[in-house]
């Protein structure tokens, strides 16, 4: 029996309690402001940027959407971080992957002032996160943990593997999970025989952006699996990192994709913008 560990309710519940929050910060005349920076006619970005706006919009935060072009300099990019940063009206700031060739996110993001830092993006949010310290950690790496949280699923002294590197995932959820006591295990790429160490996980989370790469052979039978990939298919569709058909039935919990990560990534985000502004 494997149960759907689905994101569509907390997400709900985040998005009520930022609701609230925003009409408040709004009554004492600082609406909240999301500024979304997008450099890329990426489709999967193009969708993500539709649904923050939407969502904005549905619980009360303004948002700005400053679309710079799939041409833009990283010169250009970084000073509208830099001015958006500085204006008083602003209190997150997102800068939207994958950047043109020549930008380095990572780079970029550090004209980001890390106050308003909300998907923590800026290198100084990941080496507070890593180091203990207040920071806000990117949505989509925070999401993995509310969404085992909200199900109950027990942290402290588990084996964790994390299938992915990436700053804006696999890193800060190794460093959100040894902070609540698992043990933690990074594979990528090169790993040496992903299977076998993906066997031996109690909580498997999936950050790769290969479709459909976990399947039956990665799993043990009691494992807790949390896709985090969304790649868009040929026809219109979305599929994780998690082969679903594969897996199901032989582990104990799945998220779904879609309705799992993502609505709890985007609530997060939003959240985020609200304690900004509140200060
Ligand atoms: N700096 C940065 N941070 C990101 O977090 C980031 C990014 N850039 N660039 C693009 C990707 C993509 N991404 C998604 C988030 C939610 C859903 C999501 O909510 N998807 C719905 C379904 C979508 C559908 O049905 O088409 C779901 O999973 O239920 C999808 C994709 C965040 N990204």
């Amino acid at each position: 029996m494997t149960t759907e560990l689905g994101g569509g309710e907390l997400a709900a519940g985040i998005r009520a309690e930022v609701t609230a929050t925003a009409a408040e910060l709004t009554a004492a005349g600082t609406p909240p402001r999301l500024a979304v920076v997008v450099a890329t006619a990426d489709e999967s970005s193009a969708w993500y940027v539709r649904s923050i706006a939407r969502a904005a919009e549905r619980t009360g935060i303004a948002c700005s959407v400053v679309d710079l072009g799939e041409t833009a300099t990283p010169d250009r990019i970084r000073a509208e971080l830099a001015a958006l940063s500085a204006d008083p009206a602003v209190h997150g700031i997102i800068l939207q992957t994958p950047l043109p060739a020549d930008a380095v996110v990572e780079d970029l993001a550090a004209s980001i002032d890390p106050a308003k830092d909300v998907d923590g993006a800026n290198p100084l949010s990941l080496g507070r996160l890593a180091a203990g310290l207040p920071a806000h950690p990117p949505a989509t790496a925070e999401a993995v943990l509310a969404l085992l949280d909200h199900h109950g699923i027990p942290l402290s002294g588990a084996h964790a593997v994390v299938v992915g590197r990436s700053t804006v995932v696999g890193k800060p959820a190794a460093h959100l999970l040894l902070q609540r006591d698992a043990t933690v295990t990074v594979c990528h790429s090169r790993t040496k025989d992903l299977a076998a160490v993906t066997r031996t996980a109690d909580v498997l989370v999936a950050a790769v952006g290969r479709p459909e790469l976990i399947t039956a052979e990665h799993v043990a039978a009691d494992a807790v699996v949390v896709d985090v990939g969304t790649n868009p298919t040929p026809d219109g569709g979305l599929v994780g990192d998690v082969d679903a058909d594969s897996v199901a039935g032989r582990v104990a919990g799945l998220t779904p994709v879609p309705g799992g990560v993502g609505p709890v990534t985007t609530a997060l985000l939003l959240q985020h913008t609200v304690a900004s502004a509140r200060g």
